[in-house]
């Protein structure tokens, strides 16, 4: 568990977003800022994240998007330079202390990335390595977790019959969904998922987009997105981040329709970015 390694942070101050939320929340950020070295990528941002609901972060390039979603599983410690100062609450804990076990919030705050990037090994093998290496050795447990997993990433009935074939053999919607099994093989309670379905077909993405919005029913999703139908179409909860700042974060329908900011809709009607 996280939490073993974790010291209590101070009473949580994070703002909820402009409407009313019906579901409490998964995450609490509370004044985060990160910076590269000297330049500051994220100037301290609040905001909290519904549990099981998909919240999407939009805006344009370089707006800091993906440096704020790797931050919620610490993967900006792997750049040299890179720091954040705030806090995200999880489970009541500072995500950010020092005193955090990376490798088990890794487990329970998965991620996905923009191109998919299975192993070069077997189906199976993608999916049982890290549980393995988590100290899982009956076959029988392993295969019940392999089926399980690819269940629930809607890939079973295509790859049943072929899981000891490598997974370079499948289509690259098909890599991209083995990810997603790999991650939920975790028993993750939150996807972070870095444009998941930007390199994939128009049918791999709607097969893709189809599995987010199934899996909000178990897991809470933050998805980074440049595609706006996609946003509007899957998401519950969108940000509209822009030069490390969140300008409006609300009901995706609100954003969408009527949002409060101009800045908010001359990005989603495309007149910048
Ligand atoms: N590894 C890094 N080292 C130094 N600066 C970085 C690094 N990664 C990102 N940045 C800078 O931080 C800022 C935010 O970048 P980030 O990648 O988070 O934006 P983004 O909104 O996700 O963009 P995109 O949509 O293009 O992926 C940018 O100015 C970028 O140049």
């Amino acid at each position: 568990m996280v939490t073993a390694f974790m010291e209590k942070t101070t009473e949580n101050q994070a703002v909820q977003s402009n409407s009313q939320s019906h579901k409490e929340p998964i995450l609490r950020v509370n004044n985060l800022e990160i910076f590269y070295g000297e330049k500051r990528a994220v100037n301290g941002i609040s905001m909290d994240i519904e549990k099981k609901s998909i919240t999407a972060l939009i805006g344009p390039s370089g707006c800091g998007k993906s440096t704020f979603l790797r931050s919620i599983n610490r993967m900006n410690d792997l750049i040299p330079g890179a720091r954040a100062e705030g806090e995200i609450i999880y489970e009541d804990l500072n995500i950010l202390s020092e005193q955090i076990n990376v490798v088990a919030l890794r487990k329970e705050i998965g991620m996905v990335f923009q191109k998919p990037n299975p192993f070069p090994k077997s189906i199976y093998e993608n999916i049982t390595h890290a549980l393995k290496f988590a100290g899982i050795k009956k076959k029988s447990k392993l295969d019940e977790i392999v089926e399980e997993s690819l269940k629930k990433a809607a890939l079973w009935e295509e790859v049943k019959d072929r899981l000891h074939k490598s997974a370079l053999s499948l289509s690259g919607g098909q890599q991209q969904r083995l990810c997603i099994a790999r991650t939920i093989a975790m028993k993750p309670t939150v996807m972070l998922l870095d444009e998941p379905s930007s390199a994939l077909d128009p049918i791999s993405n709607a097969k893709v987009e189809d599995l987010i919005v199934d899996l909000k029913q178990e897991y809470s999703i933050i998805i980074v997105t440049h595609n706006m139908q996609q946003a509007s179409r899957i998401s519950d909860k969108t940000a509209f981040f822009l030069s490390g700042d969140i300008i409006e974060y609300d009901n995706t329908e609100k954003i969408f329709t009527n949002p409060a900011v101009k800045k908010t809709e001359e990005y989603i009607s495309g007149r910048f970015g």
